[in-house]
């Protein structure tokens, strides 16, 4: 939040005063200073009141001191002089104890008091992710200031006047009571009207000391601000080399702090004149009262002794009542700035509650649902769906699954918070398991914001959405944009946000970090840092950029959540690197949605949301992905260059390109082969060639299966002569296939030439599907929504199966339709 939207957000401000609103805020403060009536604080505020009696008691009695040292010096009593010396000896003693005492338990209250409202208000700020929308989106400024500083301040103040309120109804009970007795009803009757009008007074000069007060620690916190701006991103600032401007707008934050300082200490001026007034006047108010019965002619009859007598005995109880109500007059700057920090605590406290009660509001977690085979299937190469689409069925087929369900997003309408624009609206789709989903959009479109409202920190307009898998860090994971880490030890960073055993456990997790920071490429900061050394340093001050986000990585690998929300997660990396990452997230099975701008990561995603900013967007499978676009190509390729079989028409020796590509690492290193200038294999069907009839193709390795009663031919499959290939199985008895294993590089691949006449049985369970590196392609003479058909037959349906066990991808060529 920059100090500009805080100040702006205080725009509309009430004025802060001396008032109801204060007594209220200070009521619920003293409920978290006082939780219980028994608890130890309770019981040092009552020994300060013992000690504070105490103390009055002693300063009185040290108050006759000098009078008894006169008398004894008068009479020359020795023995008296002894008498006087111990027991003056004895209260200074008791007065350095008490008051010692009472200054200990003071700032030992001070300390309670603060841990007590900080604690309470960390309970408040640290739930739900309330500390996100106090500080995006809530209408008070500098929350941090307010909890680490202004609390602290409160507290100081609250323990300098809470000692002498406390014991000023007893030492001025006390007074009044001596006054009544010597003066009648003048003394107490002068003395309480001049502590009104005081009062009263102090209060109207008080009210605009308080708002001052709120206003130059809201001043302070933008100042501070400014610093922790510049302390956060000193480099990026000294690579624009914006030191001057930097400058000037600090200098800008700290002038309007000190003018702000100016108006305060000038409002403090008449406050500090009457509180000196106060106090002086007080010192003649005992003569002042003494006057109305001596110049009324109440004491004419006394002697002039008596009279003496009788105006020293008065004057002093009066002076020392009036000294106690001044005491409290003193009171009044520190009082008005207690109330200018009480009102900062008093509203945080208040915004933090409320936004405590909105999120509670907006929060759809749904346990984990029991989620059958049978209804939670998706059809990775379903229909095309988007916001436009108001036709239930086309709708019903996307959200028809058969995967496990992570996250439901039902009919979502989402924008800023507190803003009116719609980012995107009636948003329909779910998270499952094993489909990754990729969404993408122009700059500012809304993508990140789907990721917030998927984390309830952002409210949705209208709809929700479902979690059916908790929502705990190896369930579901964020990986935000801006990368972030916590104080502490690498350990620590990895783990976070789960926090480490004291003293941290070396189990095999240590092995698996050790690993992932490898696989990252981030052992150098383990050989720096250690794995357990408690830093003192900023990590973002420590780590690049990209390492920030290979250190998220070994996060997310570490936890292995289920499905992880990667926002713009490997924009600093390079592509090698971006591969690596997201076919690890692959291998350990944690499904992911992504958010990127990137063309290279369209091929990690099964699926691509694509928002337009303005309310409206599109899912639609992504088949158009590098490894399709690539095959494709090799198909185009095939065309041009060969005709295997003049005997049948051209499109048949190709058949489009329905296959089947399992995604495996190596596929790239497949593709970038298949789109080489040179063909390194081609699969054909219906050869017309006659059995035993020789065939060759300059160049390519011949592999076919022949069938004496099939004239059309059968399967033939063509690899460049260079690539080691061998035959592994030929099958014959209803669908016909020949599968061949051929090796590029390090890689061996596994490719099925499969073609099944449509009165023949599918045979597919007869194929074994190996881990990797395993294509298939081939006519199946079948339909299915998933290639572009209006209809799905029965073998279309099986084919549908066929990939989502293993995790096939269907790749398919929409222009060929018939083939
Ligand atoms: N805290 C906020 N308060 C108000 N508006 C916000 C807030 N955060 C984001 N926005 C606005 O919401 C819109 C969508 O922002 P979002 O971060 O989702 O964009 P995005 O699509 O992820 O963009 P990019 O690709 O640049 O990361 C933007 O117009 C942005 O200004």
């Amino acid at each position: 939040m920059s100090p500009e939207r805080s100040s702006f957000r205080h725009k509309n401000k009430t004025k802060l005063e001396f008032d109801l609103v204060f007594f209220k805020r200070f009521l619920k403060l003293a409920t978290v200073v006082f939780p219980k009536w028994t608890s130890g604080n309770v019981l040092l505020c009552i020994l300060l009141l013992c000690l504070g009696l105490l103390n009055e008691v002693v300063i009185f009695n040290i108050g006759y001191i000098p009078s008894k040292y006169y008398k004894v010096f008068g009479t020359k009593d020795s023995d008296g002089f002894k008498e006087v010396t111990i027991l003056a000896a004895i209260l200074i003693l008791s007065i350095s104890f008490i008051k010692s005492t009472v200054s200990y338990i003071t700032s030992l209250l001070e300390i309670i008091w603060r841990a007590n409202i900080t604690y309470s208000l960390h309970r408040l700020y640290f739930k739900d992710a309330v500390y996100y929308n106090i500080n995006c989106f809530g209408k008070v400024d500098n929350p941090d200031q307010r909890i680490t500083q202004d609390v602290e301040r409160f507290c100081y103040y609250l323990s300098t006047v809470f000692a002498p309120l406390i014991i000023a109804p007893f030492t001025i009970g006390y007074y009044l009571y001596k006054t009544v007795q010597s003066t009648t009803y003048l003394g107490p009757v002068g003395v309480i009207s001049f502590f009104i009008v005081a009062t009263i007074i102090n209060k109207i000069l008080m009210s605009p000391v308080v708002n001052l007060v709120f206003k130059k620690k809201e001043k302070e916190g933008n100042f501070r601000f400014k610093h922790m701006q510049i302390r956060m991103y000193s480099e990026s600032a000294a690579f624009y080399k914006s030191g001057h401007i930097e400058k000037n707008k600090t200098n800008n934050q700290l002038l309007s702090l000190l003018k702000m300082s100016q108006k305060l200490v000038l409002r403090e001026y008449p406050l500090n004149f009457f509180i000196n007034l106060s106090n002086y006047f007080g010192s003649i108010l005992s003569y002042l009262l003494l006057a109305i019965p001596i110049f009324g002619g109440s004491f004419d009859s006394m002697s002039s002794v008596e009279l003496s007598a009788k105006i020293s005995s008065t004057s002093f109880v009066i002076m020392y009542l009036i000294n106690n109500f001044t005491k409290l007059i003193d009171l009044a700057a520190d009082v008005a700035r207690m109330a200018g920090n009480a009102h900062r605590i008093g509203e945080i406290m208040e915004e933090l509650g409320k936004v405590k009660a909105e999120k509670e509001t907006t929060y759809h977690f749904i346990e984990n649902e029991s989620i059958t085979r049978e209804d939670n299937a998706f059809h990775l190469n379903t229909l095309l769906v988007n916001s436009e689409d108001n036709d239930s069925d086309r709708q019903i087929a996307v959200n028809e699954t058969r995967r496990q369900k992570a996250v439901t997003v039902d009919n979502l309408t989402y924008g800023p918070p507190q803003c009116r624009d719609i980012l995107c609206r009636n948003l329909k789709f779910n998270v499952e398991l094993n489909t990754n989903i990729l969404i993408t959009g122009d700059s500012g479109c809304g993508k990140s914001s789907l990721l917030r409202v998927l984390a309830n920190l952002w409210p949705s307009v209208t709809g929700k959405v479902k979690y059916h898998i908790p929502e705990r860090p190896h369930h579901m994971l964020f990986l935000p944009q801006k990368p972030y880490f916590t104080n502490g030890s690498l350990r620590q960073q990895i783990i976070f946000p789960i926090e480490d055993v004291e003293p941290p456990v070396v189990s095999i997790d240590e092995d698996r970090i050790h690993q992932y920071l490898e696989f990252v490429g981030l052992t150098n900061i383990l050989n720096r840092v250690g794995m357990d050394t408690e830093t003192d340093w900023n990590w973002y001050d420590e780590l690049s950029p990209g390492e920030m986000q290979r250190l998220s990585f070994v996060r997310l690998f570490y936890h292995q959540p289920k499905v992880a929300a990667l926002d713009e997660a490997t924009s600093q990396i390079g592509l090698e690197a971006e591969q690596k990452m997201y076919l690890k997230c692959k291998e350990l099975g944690i499904t992911l949605v992504s958010v990127g701008h990137r063309e290279s990561l369209r091929q990690f995603h099964h699926i691509g949301l694509h928002l337009d900013g303005k309310g409206a967007w599109t899912l639609q499978p992504i088949t158009d992905n590098i490894y399709t676009q690539n095959l494709l190509k090799n198909v185009e390729l095939l065309r041009d260059s060969f005709d295997f079989n003049p005997c049948s028409p051209k499109s048949s020796c190709t058949s489009g390109l329905k296959s089947v590509v399992n995604n495996q690492d190596d596929s790239v290193t497949l593709s970038g082969f298949c789109t080489s200038d040179a063909i390194l294999c081609c699969k054909n069907k219906e050869t017309h060639l006659q059995e035993g009839k020789s065939f060759k193709v300059r160049g390519y390795q011949v592999f076919r299966s022949d069938r004496k009663e099939r004239k059309k031919g059968v399967v033939m499959t063509l690899v460049r002569n260079n690539i080691n290939a061998r035959e592994i199985k030929t099958y014959m008895e209803e669908a016909e296939y020949l599968e061949i294993k051929a090796t590029i590089g390090q890689s061996s691949y596994n490719i099925v030439n499969f073609y099944c006449p449509s009165d023949k049985k599918l045979s597919l369970d007869t194929i074994q599907i190996s881990d990797s590196n395993f294509l298939m392609v081939g006519d199946f003479n079948s339909q299915s929504h998933s290639w572009g058909y209006n209809t799905t037959d029965k073998r279309g349906e099986t084919i549908d199966d066929l990939q989502d066990e293993p995790h096939l991808i269907l790749v398919n060529d929409p222009t060929d339709l018939y083939n």
